[in-house]
């Protein structure tokens, strides 16, 4: 009998196990080569409960300290706001050498305040990384093993990183169908202000426009939807707290990619208002151009 390679770790560890944390687990629980042992930990007792009926862990806890004491990787699946405060709780107790990762949407803020943290941690190897695929629902039940399947995963390692734990976890999303790519927070930061909080900034904000309207068009707006409207409200269903602290954490990026959107949504106001057909048609072309790559490099 050949004996069968090691996992890639003995305890993976998900703080958090909604949308993306469970989507971890259960692509965990499908693929055992990614950890022998698979811990979930939520500050919730109704999700911990679901936790346990989808049967996605082998253990469950209700306190990050307890669940990481024995962690090789343990990765921090909460809202933004709340990622430094559990890395608090969890650090003191993890082994010398594991690795400490968490899937936030923003980076430098959530780099600034574990800082301090990781100067009193210098065993424990910090590699975020977020990864480039959701859907607007939230929870332990809206979690699917596939859900990397092919997207892209950002990690922001510190310089000092050991290039060992950064390996690790660039296996751990490529196990998981990933493909993954490192950059700075700066960077990371500014480049998800423009693919992913702006788009939802104007989602949020054209629904409540359109509702605004609503003693004109109510009904027109909720029997007419099936059109370019109703994607927007796909991506306006999202989940309230996590985008707050999005736009709250990612203020300075958001900002200023929204100060440029304003501009160029102006420009295109101007080109209709004088009726400058070449500016609108090579506006919308540029559109079309995006969209037909983004369905080449098949994130369409
Ligand atoms: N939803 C997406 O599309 C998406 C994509 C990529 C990254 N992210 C990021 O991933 C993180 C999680 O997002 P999600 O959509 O999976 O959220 P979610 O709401 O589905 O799950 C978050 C879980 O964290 C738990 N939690 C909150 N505070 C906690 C604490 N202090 N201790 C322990 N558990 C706590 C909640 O009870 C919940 O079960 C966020 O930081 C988000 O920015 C989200
Ligand atoms: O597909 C969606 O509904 C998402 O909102 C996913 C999405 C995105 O904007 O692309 C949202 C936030 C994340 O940080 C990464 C992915």
């Amino acid at each position: 009998m050949t004996d069968l390679p090691a996992p890639l770790f003995d305890t993976l560890v998900i703080i958090g196990p909604g949308l993306i944390g469970s989507s971890i687990l259960r692509r965990g629980m499908e693929d055992r080569r990614i950890a022998r042992r698979l811990v979930a930990c939520d500050i919730s007792p109704e999700v911990r409960a679901r936790v346990a009926e989808l049967g996605i862990a082998d253990q469950i806890e209700s306190d990050p300290a307890t669940a990481a004491r024995d962690a090789d990787c343990v990765i921090i699946c909460v809202p933004v706001g709340a990622i430094a405060m559990v890395a608090a709780q969890v650090m003191p107790v993890m082994k010398k050498g594991a690795i400490l990762s968490e899937v936030g949407s923003v980076k430098t803020t959530v780099m600034e305040a574990m800082t301090p943290l990781l100067a009193q941690h210098p065993d424990i190897a910090f590699i975020p990384a977020h990864p480039m695929a959701g859907t607007e629902f939230s929870g332990p039940d809206a979690g699917f093993a596939t859900l990397f399947e092919d997207r892209w995963c950002l990690l922001t390692p510190p310089g000092h990183t050991p290039a060992d734990a950064i390996r690790r976890v660039t296996n751990l999303w490529e196990m998981m169908g990933a493909r993954v790519r490192s950059m700075t927070v700066d960077h990371h930061d500014r480049v998800c202000a423009i693919v992913s909080h702006l788009p939802h900034l104007l989602a949020f904000t054209i629904c409540g426009t359109a509702d605004d309207l609503a003693d004109e068009t109510r009904s027109e707006v909720l029997d007419f939807a099936a059109s370019g409207f109703r994607d927007f409200t796909r991506i306006a269903a999202s989940d309230p707290t996590m985008w707050r602290d999005i736009f709250l954490n990612n203020r300075e990026a958001l900002l200023d990619m929204l100060d440029r959107f304003i501009a160029d949504a102006q420009a295109m106001g101007n080109a209709i208002r004088t009726g400058d057909e070449d500016v609108i048609v090579s506006r919308i072309k540029r559109g079309r151009a995006i969209r037909r790559s983004l369905i080449e490099n098949r994130q369409a």
